[in-house]
């Protein structure tokens, strides 16, 4: 069934996003505070750009936000598209703020469910799909009907949880890295160097479960009681993280973070990425 989507947030997300539902042939209209975005993400993805949220919302079915992270920032822009939209499904983009936080300040929060893409948008296939604690079952399966048809492999979670799945995971693991980089243990490119050519290769065939039958239940017992008390414990964003954050070197976004890219290596990462995918989509299972 054909949707009217809106994407509120035409940014690295939002743009992707936008692709993504018009590929798979959706209405997709576009609003974003800064014209220029909107424009670009219309054009990219064949899609309208609009002025305004009433107007990109106006007699949309599903209106998928991709703002800043910011809790605020999205409640108010969730209050503007229920005041210019009764009907539609809400789906949010956020990496970490609970449903929960999000369905508080709604009139109707039956009405918001999560829809986690992965950067690139359009060319990661996973997204996760969380429930509020007033979405229905019908909303979820929906939404999970939806990007399936839209080609995208989702996961829907039983409950929200903090982050969700993915970006716990991912939290727990960059904890490490950047506990090993500031012991002295191995720069950030070593570290890099370890998933890339170790544990990345095995993760894109299997996951941690798979990997420990894989590798004996015996071994990841012993392991796991000789590593887990010596890991960081880090509860809040390590300073060399966020250090870097509040002087500005953002990374891709602003062509320095952790380590130095030129300006079309997120172009080129996602180009590698698609052709990795393909590739492995092709093996034999
Ligand atoms: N960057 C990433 O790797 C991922 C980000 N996300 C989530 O997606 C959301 C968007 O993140 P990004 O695309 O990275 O951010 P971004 O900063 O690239 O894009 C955000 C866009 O929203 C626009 N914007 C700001 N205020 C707005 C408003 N009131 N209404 C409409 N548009 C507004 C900005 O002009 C900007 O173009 C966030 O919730 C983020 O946590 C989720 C998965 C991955
Ligand atoms: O990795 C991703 O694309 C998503 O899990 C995210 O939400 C991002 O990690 C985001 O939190 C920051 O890039």
């Amino acid at each position: 069934m054909s949707e009217m989507v809106a994407v509120l947030g035409a940014g690295v997300m939002g743009a992707g996003i936008a692709r993504v539902l018009a590929r798979a042939g959706h209405e997709v209209r576009v609003f974003d505070v800064d014209p220029a975005a909107a424009a670009r993400a219309a054009d990219s993805a064949g899609a309208s750009a609009h002025g305004s949220v009433a107007s990109a919302v106006e007699g949309a079915t599903l209106v998928l936000e991709a703002a800043p992270e910011r809790l605020e920032l999205k409640r108010a822009l969730l209050a503007e598209v229920e005041a210019a939209n009764a009907d539609a499904v809400i789906a949010s983009n956020t990496s970490s703020i609970g449903a929960d936080a999000l369905a508080a300040g709604m009139r109707d929060p039956s009405r918001l469910v999560i829809a986690h893409f992965f950067n690139p948008a359009d060319t990661v296939p996973l997204v996760e799909v969380v429930p509020g604690p007033a979405t229905p079952p019908e909303t979820v399966e929906r939404m999970v009907a939806l990007l399936t048809a839209a080609g995208k492999t989702t996961v829907p979670l039983a409950h929200q949880v903090e982050g969700f799945i993915a970006n716990r995971l991912q939290a727990a693991l960059y904890r490490e890295a950047m506990h090993l980089v500031e012991r002295g243990v191995a720069s950030p490119e070593q570290v890099d160097r370890v998933v890339t050519a170790g544990l990345g290769p095995r993760w894109a065939l299997a996951g941690p479960f798979e990997i420990m039958d894989l590798g004996g239940l015996d071994v990841w017992t012993s392991v796991a009681d000789g590593i887990l008390p010596t890991l960081g414990d880090a509860s809040a964003a390590p300073a060399m993280l966020r250090d870097r954050a509040e002087r500005g070197d953002l990374g891709a976004k602003t062509g320095r973070g952790f380590l130095e890219r030129e300006a079309d290596a997120p172009a080129r990462f996602a180009a590698r990425l698609a052709a990795l995918i393909a590739a492995r989509d092709a093996l034999e299972p």
